[in-house]
């Protein structure tokens, strides 16, 4: 039938009258791809949304949507790293929340007894990291990976590193690693010792001397001081080895270069079957075994045991770095350390025949004589970590929180625990949560032995996450105490540092921007231009440097 053209802008009018589904099908009606287009795209829409957006159960914690559907917190957390947790707390604060990423579900966890209840909680397991990060970390194929590792592996090893480093194995340790640290501190003599970069200088120093605490005296950094370097340059390739995993190859070369050198020349460590020396330390022995009973060859364990070597310095230096500016930079700060210090130092003095005056001091006391430098440091751990400790939900789990909230948790799930949030939060901490407060810690030990705060200590400790917590507790975190307590106290005591251009005290640079998968945060520039002199103190240039370890009162976190 011939339309006329009156009619079919009487047509037309009613369509508009009578709405766009009326319109869409009546255009559909004349082409079958249109009805492909009408049903499909919404399909897919929905599908997409579907595939992308996690399922969620009553009782689980409440979603914190994206911004920008699906992908909004992969972006946010790409871009802003170590502070996505932080921002989004601030925005939403709330104890436990789901957050999606993509159509993956990560319950981001800030009350600290809903932290504390997860890190003893058996479901919530930190063993698929450990699997899976270690792969990428150490550039291992899924063909060479599988059939080496599995659970009774993964049980042993972590079984093998928690009883290497406690009692006799880690005194040997520390007494290895504050020796070179003393003779090092020894050799300044009466000019002082201009430093270009204070940061880089105590990284070269501790790395080495770690180094010879793990490895012994054929330590493979003694022949080739560039392993060393290495070391800290492979870290930085992390963030695109483990994180984005996006064309490390790319984006990180020198990185995957340092890598390649620091497993070979740990290789030939192995196959020469230098980790049975009796001077290596416990774990590294420990390890080895337990690697070569599943099968590693050892070039495989020269591979793998990268990693031990990553773990014992990239958090710990940074903070001795931070330790040593927040000592130095406050007048105010030193001269309650050295209030602190001196006498019993003093006391710690004798007069062997070298005609020096020697210094030994027992790093296993130092908890109680030096609460004020102890409480220093752990206000550096405080303020520097960011690292987030990762668990996975093996099961579906109930989580109940100090005041009797429940939470589901679905398996499959991965939890996080930002120290940085944690660490910050203002209800715990006080109104000053983000400034460094040197006694903070001594204050509210204070605080108990007077039984006036107990709770309030109660919550800090559970809100104090620097070496994570339950079965995987950093099992360094004692040795790192004996570098960083040792290292700071002779300085403090037997030293100035001074910034070089005036004299003035050292500055505190400002932190570079925290990157995923990093612990401590590292000073903007990695400290370039922070030159300083160190120099004997005044009355204490004749001074030489002991450090024992013996058991008596242990050390901890
Ligand atoms: C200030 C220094 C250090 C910090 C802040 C630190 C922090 C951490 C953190 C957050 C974890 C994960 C814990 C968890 O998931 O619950 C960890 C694990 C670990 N750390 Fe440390 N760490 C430090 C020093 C060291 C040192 C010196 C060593 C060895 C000499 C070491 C060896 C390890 C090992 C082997 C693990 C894995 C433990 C396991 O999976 O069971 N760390 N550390």
């Amino acid at each position: 039938m011939a339309s006329s053209p009156v009619a079919g802008a009487r047509d037309n009018t009613a369509t508009m009258g009578g709405g766009l589904a009326a319109l869409l099908l009546e255009n559909v009606a004349g082409s079958p791809n249109s009805y492909l287009t009408i049903f499909a795209i919404p399909a897919l829409l929905f599908f997409f949304r579907w595939v992308t957006t996690p399922s969620m159960s009553a009782r689980e914690p409440p979603l914190v949507k994206p911004t920008i559907p699906v992908i909004g917190h992969i972006i946010h957390l790409l871009g802003k790293e170590g502070a996505f947790y932080t921002n989004i707390y601030k925005k939403t604060p709330m104890p436990i929340a789901t957050l999606p990423l993509a159509n993956h579900k990560i319950y981001f966890v800030t009350s600290p007894s809903l932290i504390q209840a997860s890190l003893k909680n058996k479901n919530l397991s930190f063993d698929p990291f450990m699997v899976e990060f270690g792969k990428l970390m150490l550039g291992f194929s899924d063909a060479e990976w599988n059939p080496l590792v599995n659970q009774q592996l993964v049980d042993d090893f972590v079984r093998a590193i928690h009883g290497a480093m406690l009692g006799e194995h880690l005194h040997k340790m520390n007494a290895t690693a504050l020796k070179y640290i003393a003779e090092r501190l020894d050799q300044i003599g009466t000019q002082p010792l201009k430093v270009d970069n204070l940061y880089m200088w105590t990284r070269q120093l501790v790395t080495m001397a770690t180094a010879e605490a793990l490895y012994g005296h054929a330590n493979p950094a003694r022949e080739a001081p560039e392993f060393l370097d290495d070391i800290w340059t492979m870290g930085t390739g992390i963030y695109h080895m483990v994180i984005t995993r996006f064309l490390p190859s790319v984006f990180a070369p020198d990185a995957l270069a340092a890598r390649a050198r620091l497993q070979s020349t740990l290789g030939a460590y192995y196959s020469a079957r230098h980790d049975s020396n009796p001077d290596v330390a416990r774990i590294v022995k420990a390890r080895a075994d337990t690697l070569r009973r599943y099968g590693f060859s050892d070039a495989q364990i020269g591979r793998f045991e990268m990693a031990m070597y990553h773990v014992a310095t990239a958090n710990t230096i940074p903070t001795l770095f931070w330790f040593l500016c927040h000592v130095f930079a406050d007048p105010a700060i030193i001269a309650r350390a050295r209030e602190e210090l001196d006498a019993f130092v003093t006391q710690s003095m004798s007069l062997p025949s070298s005609g020096k005056r020697r210094v030994t001091i027992n790093v296993s006391t130092l908890e109680a004589r030096a609460p004020f430098l102890v409480s220093i440091y752990r206000e550096t751990t405080r303020m520097y970590a960011q690292n987030v400790v990762n668990r996975r939900v093996m099961a579906d789990t109930e989580l109940v929180s100090a005041t009797g909230e429940r939470y589901t948790l679905k398996k499959g799930a991965d939890m996080h625990l930002p120290a940085e949030v944690a660490h910050t939060l203002s209800d715990v901490w006080g109104r000053d949560s983000d400034e460094f407060v040197a006694d903070r810690f001594l204050q509210q030990q204070q605080q108990v032995q007077a039984a006036t705060s107990g709770k309030d200590r109660r919550t800090t400790a559970q809100a104090f996450i620097p070496f994570g917590g339950g079965k995987h507790l950093c099992p360094g975190r004692n040795f790192a105490f004996a570098e960083n307590l040792a290292m700071v106290l002779a300085l403090a005591v037997g030293f100035e540092v001074r910034r070089a251009e005036d004299g003035g005290p050292v500055p505190v640079p400002k932190s570079a921007v925290g990157r995923l998968g990093h612990g401590i945060l590292n000073p903007e520039g990695l400290g370039e231009g922070l030159e300083v002199n160190i120099e004997r103190r005044k009355g204490w240039e004749d001074v030489e440097w002991r450090f024992v370890s013996t058991s008596s009162t242990a050390t901890s976190s």
